[in-house]
């Protein structure tokens, strides 16, 4: 349970590179407060100590931003792909410098053990790396016309100041997985770091400075959640001068901005919420799906977008699974990240855990068997906690419960399984085990959803497309088409070509 009260703050992380810890946010090259003076504090999410203030902005500051960033985009988008390139790879080497200060920003802000954060840095900096050699290969094309003495040629140019909204689950990921293809695109950004884990936007952009990003080409807005967060999240998407909006966080932010983009008709990227299906076969691997479930469920205590949310187990095996899943729960270490042998971290808000009780309490209330943990701890810690005998309607069913809650139903058909699976609004990531090659192509081909994994928990890479269908979104990030989210095509017909 929550160890190492009463410690956590910046001074306890011991950063060897001081000068990542940055209280400002960084507009047009400079580091600045808010219009107001106003502050945001940033806790500590295990052991509560305060780590830091940052400005609180607003729609004002994000005007200033915004100019900013359409003022560097003129010579920024006239640079070469290999410039580009060149800088990104400075700057993932910065990071790569750096890597082990930043997990720890990481842990102090966000809550997640160390060595999860510092898997999150080596997710992140990949980020800047893939995009950096992206940007040497983003080709047109020619098309052979139907018309005489025509030669039509397709020219990829970068779309203009892109506005990025960030959360707080990957700190550092969310922000290099759209900030790196932007910048090799030649778009420069706006970031509305995320208000309960500020710090780690703004060690993006001091390392950006260093290496010699020009002005206005990185700019971090920071606000606290509310007022200033809408304010600030309006004025991105309603400017004119904005002509891209990326977003990862809720469905239900999600549809504000893209409502609020259609004034302006931006392009946009949307990465929502998702309700992970997790499916056990009867002819599965038990421990390679225990262990699946594992770094699936419980990766981020549960606060990723593609956690499995709805585990289903064979009726055959179920109990099985769940006394290995059980054991394998039961041995975690939650407390505070640094602390040596943690595993698992708190939630990183009273809401978050909030929503974690209530589908405890109300699945239990219909019937449902609490298997190991249940309740809160101290703070915003909550125990990782195994359910079954999940009855008909409950909100696992419905929402992702972004916590580290295994909700464990059970099957008995394929067919019934696929189609409780699909019975959401959502569809981004999903998972089964089986040893049936017939059956893995089929169930992965029937599953909605924008990914899956077959025989593993881990999907997440920086070389392939990441996103959803559905109320999950739309847009890719990483892969290959990642920078394409961020450029247009120029059509150029060339006439008299006789
Ligand atoms: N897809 C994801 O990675 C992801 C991330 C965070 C939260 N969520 C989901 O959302 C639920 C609630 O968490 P939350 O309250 O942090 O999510 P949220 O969607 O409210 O917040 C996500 C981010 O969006 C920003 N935001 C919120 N309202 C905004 C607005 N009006 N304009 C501009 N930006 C705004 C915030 O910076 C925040 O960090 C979670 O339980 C989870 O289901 C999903
Ligand atoms: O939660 C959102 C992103 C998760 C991931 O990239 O693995």
């Amino acid at each position: 349970m929550p160890q190492g009260i009463a410690k956590g703050g910046k001074e306890d992380l011991k950063l060897s590179n001081q000068s990542l810890w940055q209280t400002k946010a960084f507009i047009n090259g400079s580091w600045v407060g808010s219009d107001s003076n106003a502050t945001l504090k940033v806790f500590n999410k295990a052991t509560g100590a305060e780590i830091g203030q940052v400005p609180d902005m607003g729609a004002k500051e994000t005007t200033a931003a915004i100019d900013a960033a359409h003022e560097a985009f003129k010579s920024w988008s006239k640079t070469t792909a290999k410039h580009r390139h060149d800088l990104l790879m400075k700057l993932y080497y910065a990071h790569q410098d750096n890597a082990d200060d930043l997990a720890k920003i990481i842990v102090a802000e966000n809550g997640k053990a160390l060595p999860e954060a510092k898997g999150e840095i080596g997710y992140s900096n990949g980020f800047l790396e893939w995009f950096a050699e992206e940007a040497t290969r983003t080709y047109g094309h020619t098309v052979p016309s139907p018309l005489p003495g025509i030669r039509n040629v397709v020219q990829m140019q970068p779309v203009g100041v892109a506005g990025l909204i960030t959360p707080w689950n990957f700190p550092a990921a969310m922000i290099t997985r759209k900030a790196a293809p932007a910048l090799a695109a030649g778009c420069t950004v706006v970031i509305k770091a995320p208000a309960e884990t500020p710090f780690s936007a703004l060690a993006f952009a001091h390392l950006a400075e260093k290496v010699g990003f020009p002005k206005g080409t990185i700019n971090v807005v920071t606000c606290a959640k509310g007022d200033n967060e809408i304010a600030v999240g309006k004025e991105l998407c309603e400017n004119p001068t904005v002509r891209k909006i990326s977003f990862t966080g809720s469905t239900r932010v999600g549809k504000i901005l893209m409502s609020q983009s259609a004034s302006t008709l931006k392009k946009l990227s949307m990465e929502l919420g998702g309700n992970a299906p997790f499916i056990v076969f009867e002819d599965a691997d038990l421990d390679k799906a225990v262990e699946g479930a594992i770094a699936c469920k419980f990766r981020g205590s549960g606060q990723t977008c593609i956690c499995a949310n709805r585990i289903y187990v064979h009726a055959n095996v179920k109990d099985e699974f769940l006394k290995k899943l059980a054991a394998k729960v039961d041995a975690f270490k939650v407390g505070y990240g640094m602390d040596e042998g943690t595993t698992h971290g708190p939630l990183v808000s009273e809401a978050g855990l909030h929503k974690v009780e209530e589908h405890v309490n109300e699945s239990v209330k219909k019937g449902a068997k609490i298997i190991v943990g249940g309740k809160r701890g101290e703070g915003l810690f909550f125990e990782p906690t195994v359910i079954t005998d999940l009855p008909e309607d409950v909100p696992t069913d419905r929402e992702e419960t972004f916590g580290p809650l295994a909700a464990v139903y059970t099957f008995t058909s394929e067919e019934e399984v696929v189609r409780k699976a699909n019975n959401v609004d959502v569809g981004l990531a999903g998972y089964f085990f089986s040893k049936d090659t017939a059956r893995c192509w089929r169930v992965a081909e029937e599953l909605q959803v924008g990914m899956v994994g077959i025989n593993t928990g881990l999907i997440s890479q920086n070389a392939v497309p990441f996103g959803g269908v559905h109320e999950s979104g739309f847009g890719r990030e990483g892969g290959r088409t990642g920078i394409d989210e961020y450029m247009v095509q120029k059509l150029m017909v060339f006439g008299g070509v006789n």
